[in-house]
């Protein structure tokens, strides 16, 4: 069996409520899915997640697997896997005793101990070293077994806090595939904690991404990269070149207004827009073309990366919102051929439908189809 979680309205406080790391935080979290708790350090990702699993209380709200409250049940009773960082393996017992630990604490038969075991192992791909102590394995072996023996308890909801941190970055690309595989087989309720934007896109049925323990937004990670809630989420999950701009409205028609008289129709901004409104606008490096008019921007560095070529540039005039004058875009080698060397002069427009709009404090999108939860 897998459960639904639910986080309705969840406080956590520290040093007697002089302390408010999560004030008030909402999320449901589908049987079965992979979720991914996204931000920078110290936005509350650990946190919420030790709540779910019973090592942290809990201050208001409540958390419920499917219809029980859990709040006052401790760790031990949740039946929750867990992964963390560091393995936690025991490095005194085999890899095959390291699996099977859990089952003995669990008082299992003997021979049903010996069946599960072997048949996570094999899941896994850990059953050929199976008498190995962990001292004789590589990290990404060690933490093939942390996995073995979160999910060998048949757990409702599977926990894991960094998991990939401590490995290279080929293990890492291997692991969260291995990870991914099992989880979707086994069909476990996981929530997985990460810091890291490319990993969470890679592995995950949904992301919330956290800011100083707020959610930002909630949604598939194609639809979070595509149409970010605000700016924030822009550009913490890939790059983005934020520029100011302000709208022109006549009636229902509506333009985008950019520095250098560059313009851009727009037949999915927000109804409330008002003409002469300010606002900033996020690009992405693909979703810039060279043009004729447009951003004046000079070539500062270009990187060749074989299917990409990464340009840098410094803008012509003060466009930029925020700070700095620098923008990024890339070229498509498959695509384009157009070669352009340091030191060229250029213009940029940016792709109609694919840029996104904010009011100019960054706060909200001013996009018609953007979700916050989604
Ligand atoms: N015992 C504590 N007392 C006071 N503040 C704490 C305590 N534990 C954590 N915090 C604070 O809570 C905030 C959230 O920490 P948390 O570890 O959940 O962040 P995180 O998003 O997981 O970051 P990281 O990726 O660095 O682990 C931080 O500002 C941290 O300083």
């Amino acid at each position: 069996m897998s459960v639904e979680i639910h986080i309705d309205n969840v406080v956590k406080q520290y040093d007697n409520g002089n302390i408010t790391v999560i004030p008030g935080l909402s999320l449901d979290i589908k049987d079965g899915e992979l979720f991914t708790l996204l931000g920078p350090s110290g936005c509350g990702k650990t946190t919420l997640l030790r709540m779910i699993a019973g090592f942290n209380s809990i201050e208001g709200g409540e958390i419920r697997f499917n219809d029980e409250v859990i709040n006052d049940i401790p760790t031990h009773k949740r039946n929750i896997g867990m992964v963390f960082q560091n393995y936690a393996i025991f490095p005194h017992l085999t890899v095959k005793q390291n699996v099977e630990y859990g089952l003995k604490f669990r008082k299992l038969a003997r021979q049903e101990r010996a069946e599960r075991t072997e048949e996570i192992m094999n899941v896994v791909k850990i059953a050929s070293y199976g008498d190995r102590l962990p001292e004789r394995l590589s990290g990404g072996q060690q933490q093939r077994v942390a996995l073995a023996r979160a999910i060998v308890i048949h757990p409702h909801v599977l926990l894991m806090d960094e998991p990939l941190s401590n490995l290279d970055a080929k293990l890492r690309i291997e692991i969260r595939q291995t990870i991914r595989d099992i989880q979707k087989e086994v069909g476990i309720t996981t929530v997985y904690v990460t810091h890291d934007q490319e990993e969470a896109l890679a592995i995950s049925d949904r992301i919330a991404v956290m800011k100083d323990g707020i959610v930002q937004q909630v949604g598939a990670p194609r639809a979070i990269y595509s149409r970010p809630a605000n700016v924030f989420v822009s550009t913490f999950i890939g790059h983005s070149n934020l520029i100011n701009g302000s709208i022109s409205r006549r009636g229902n028609e509506k333009q985008v207004l950019l520095g250098g008289g560059s313009r851009v129709v727009m037949d999915n901004l927000s109804d409330d827009v008002k003409d002469g409104q300010p606002i900033v606008v996020s690009v992405r490096p693909e979703e810039f073309v060279l043009a004729d008019s447009g951003l004046a921007a000079t070539v500062v560095n270009s990187t060749f990366l074989g299917q990409y070529v990464h340009y840098t540039v410094k803008f012509n005039d003060d466009v930029v919102w925020g700070s700095g004058s620098t923008g990024v875009f890339v070229q498509d080698t498959g695509a384009e051929d157009v070669i352009i060397n340091p030191g060229d002069r250029l213009y940029l427009a940016p792709k109609a439908g694919k840029i996104n709009v904010f009011t100019v404090d960054g706060e909200q999108s001013l996009i018609k189809d953007v979700k916050k939860y989604g």
